[in-house]
């Protein structure tokens, strides 16, 4: 896959099938349009992400990639909501991006997609332009949850909510979120609870924090475990972490990439009066993960 960022000198030499949107989660209803793209073997797919958000994210610029990459797409271009972009007209996007510069021959979007200049372009505009511009146009239904049609906003308020499984389920795959394993203070060791601590970018979307039944990948492996996302009140921490305790692992990951798969909610994190009090919460934790993973 062939990551591009922004539009200056964007050219894709082949003729391609375009998805369109902002993607944030990659949930099912993305997956969906995806699926079409990827079908058109003839063509090079290109999904052409734009967004003009911050922060907030489902899943961060490097998970994205990290999930795409996976798919076969060909390209992921990223655009940013800047003005030459945003101030395009509808038609004048479709010319000049689509068709002048990406060659596009397909373009799938779904029913509610909006474009250019204050959101003036939509399906109905791409289905119009098909002739004479000499592109097929597929407008897919929404996929929906329970009655609902799956959005990145559906996603963001299970997450809010703590829902995972309702997360999960809207995603298509478990909620993650990477990061490099870091040194704590090393207080797990001697409660007898070795730990692997991550910092999330600042642009990651978390639930609420908590306790969370989890699955760790690492590499090729993968373990269960819980996992707390916080500030550590008993002991005082300044970020707020992911810090997760691995069933049955005995190992060194310092400076290893990890994914933390969010499975369930089981508490809130709490300020303890002692360590001691930590620590017996911790195993009753532990304990409740074993029986949820193994026992059931
Ligand atoms: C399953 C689990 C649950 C935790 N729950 C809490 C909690 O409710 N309150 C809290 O202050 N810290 C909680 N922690 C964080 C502990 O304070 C932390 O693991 C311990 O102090 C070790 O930190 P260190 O890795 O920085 O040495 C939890 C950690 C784990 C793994
Ligand atoms: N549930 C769905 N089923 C099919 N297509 C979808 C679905 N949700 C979004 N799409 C399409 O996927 C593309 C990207 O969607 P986009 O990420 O912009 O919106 P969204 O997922 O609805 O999020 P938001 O809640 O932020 O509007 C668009 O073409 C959109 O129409």
């Amino acid at each position: 896959m062939e990551y591009m960022k922004g539009i200056d000198g964007l050219y894709i030499q082949e003729e391609t099938a375009v998805t369109l949107g902002k993607f944030d989660g990659v949930h099912r209803g993305h997956q969906k349009l995806l699926s079409r793209i990827l079908e058109k073997k003839n063509l090079k797919s290109v999904m052409f992400t734009i967004n003009g958000r911050k922060s907030g994210f489902v899943l961060t610029d490097e998970e994205k990639r990290f999930m795409l990459e996976k798919t076969g797409l060909s390209y992921l271009i990223d655009c940013p909501f800047i003005p030459s972009v945003s101030g395009m007209e509808a038609e004048d996007f479709v010319r000049e991006i689509l068709v002048n510069r990406l060659h596009a021959k397909s373009i799938v979007v779904g029913k509610d997609f909006h474009f250019g200049y204050k959101r003036g372009g939509d399906a109905t505009l791409l289905l119009w332009l098909q002739k004479k511009y000499g592109f097929q146009v597929e407008v897919v239904e929404k996929e929906q949850y329970k009655g609902r049609d799956i959005s990145s906003t559906y996603v963001k308020e299970a997450l809010e909510a703590g829902n995972m499984e309702l997360v999960n389920d809207l995603l298509g795959y478990r909620y993650f979120i990477s990061g490099e394993v870091l040194h704590g203070r090393r207080i797990g060791r001697t409660l007898g609870m070795p730990t692997t601590n991550l910092v999330p970018s600042t642009k990651k979307l978390l639930p609420p924090n908590g306790v969370y039944l989890s699955r760790t990948r690492i590499g090729e492996q993968a373990y269960y475990g819980v996992t707390n996302i916080g500030y550590k009140p008993t002991i005082g921490e300044t970020f707020r972490g992911v810090e997760t305790y691995l069933f049955d692992f005995d190992g060194d990951l310092y400076g290893e990439n990890i994914d933390v798969e969010l499975w369930k909610f089981k508490r809130p994190e709490m300020k303890f009066d002692s360590v001691e009090h930590l620590k017996n919460q911790m195993q009753a934790d532990i304990a409740f993960g074993k029986e949820y993973f193994f026992e059931k």
